[in-house]
């Protein structure tokens, strides 16, 4: 555990310095450069790269790290030491994480002044970084139910594909259709078959780990991508996800509920797949899947048996 030095509001300490004894000893051509500098990005790892780089020659710090708990950001430059000092950093009353400074001895009052100096040319490059990460990570999803939509699908699929085969390591895709969606929407209303599609996507999310990832294919169709699992791994999960969705409980009106179930196909990665035929093997599953009566999971096993004889249309 490195020890907390110290701690304070950013945004509050740097407009009058007046809770430091020390004023920021920084000559103004190189608060006048960093500025320069950090305004030349938009992206987050960089511009902590460059504030890190930049800093040396008026504090010196073995590390940064800067945090932002709730969207799950984490982006480090250096390393870790003793002792660490940290900010919560807070721009016209917005928070933008925290950035903890690390290094072997103490700071003293008069280098925490200089660094708050140095953090007042970081907050609005921040506030802005922050804001396009936004919009691109909301370029990659579905704006209904939060899942990864399909220009993110082809995106990673592709790329986890590629670390598979690097790594050695198996790689399963289940496709998962809502059964019967049609007739939720005809009874319920469509805002009510809205819910019902976020609440599949917390379903499946609540069922998976971490590293596995959902995105919605098409309407009431989605595709989960389960790293490092085998097929055997992967029709557990499958079931899990099956069990979890025709328990769900959804609120329909103030007083009645919806239920609805899945079927779901799952298929494993081969050594001559592409991201089309990995899909097309799911779908195929998937679809004898509804054949046998929906709500239930089909691997590829079931398939190399020959029960898989008809195309789907
Ligand atoms: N509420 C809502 N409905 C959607 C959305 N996207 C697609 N749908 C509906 O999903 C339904 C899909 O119906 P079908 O393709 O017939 O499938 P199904 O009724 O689930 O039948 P099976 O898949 O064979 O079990 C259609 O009524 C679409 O209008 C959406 O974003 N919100």
């Amino acid at each position: 555990m490195t020890p907390l030095q110290s701690s304070g509001q950013v945004g509050k300490a740097i407009a009058p310095f007046g809770e430091l004894a020390f004023k920021p000893d920084i000559r103004p051509d190189v608060l006048f450069r960093l500025t320069g500098k950090l305004q030349s990005t938009l992206e987050l790892p960089l511009l902590i790269e460059i504030f890190f780089k930049n800093i040396q020659s008026s504090v010196s710090v073995d590390g940064i790290s800067y945090r932002v708990r709730e969207r799950q950001i984490v982006v480090s430059q250096g390393r870790t030491s003793a002792h660490s000092v940290n900010y919560e950093l807070s721009t016209h009353g917005d928070k933008v994480g925290e950035l903890i400074f690390f290094r072997s001895s103490r700071f003293p009052e008069y280098e925490l002044a200089n660094i708050e100096g140095l953090l007042s040319t970081l907050l609005h490059p921040l506030r802005n970084a922050l804001l396009y990460q936004e919009a691109l990570d909301a370029s990659f999803r579905d704006s209904l139910t939060g899942a990864g939509n399909r220009v993110a699908l082809d995106r990673t699929l592709d790329r986890e594909i590629e670390l598979s085969r690097r790594h050695e390591q198996q790689l399963s895709l289940l496709m998962l259709d809502l059964d019967n969606f049609k007739s939720i929407n005809d009874q319920h209303g469509h805002s009510s078959g809205d819910a019902v599609l976020k609440e599949t996507v917390r379903a499946i999310t609540d069922c998976m780990r971490q590293t596995d990832l959902c995105f919605r294919y098409g309407g009431e169709e989605f595709l989960i991508l389960l790293s490092n699992a085998s097929q055997a791994d992967a029709l557990i999960v499958a079931d899990r996800i099956r069990e979890t969705i025709s328990k769900l409980l959804i609120p329909a009106t103030q007083t009645t509920t919806m239920t609805a179930t899945a079927s779901i196909g799952c298929a494993s990665l081969t050594v001559s797949d592409s991201r089309q035929s990995l899909i097309h093997r799911a779908d195929l599953a998937l679809y004898t899947a509804k054949n046998r009566g929906r709500n239930c999971v089909v691997g590829e096993a079931t398939l190399s048996q020959g029960l898989m004889k008809e195309k789907r249309q």
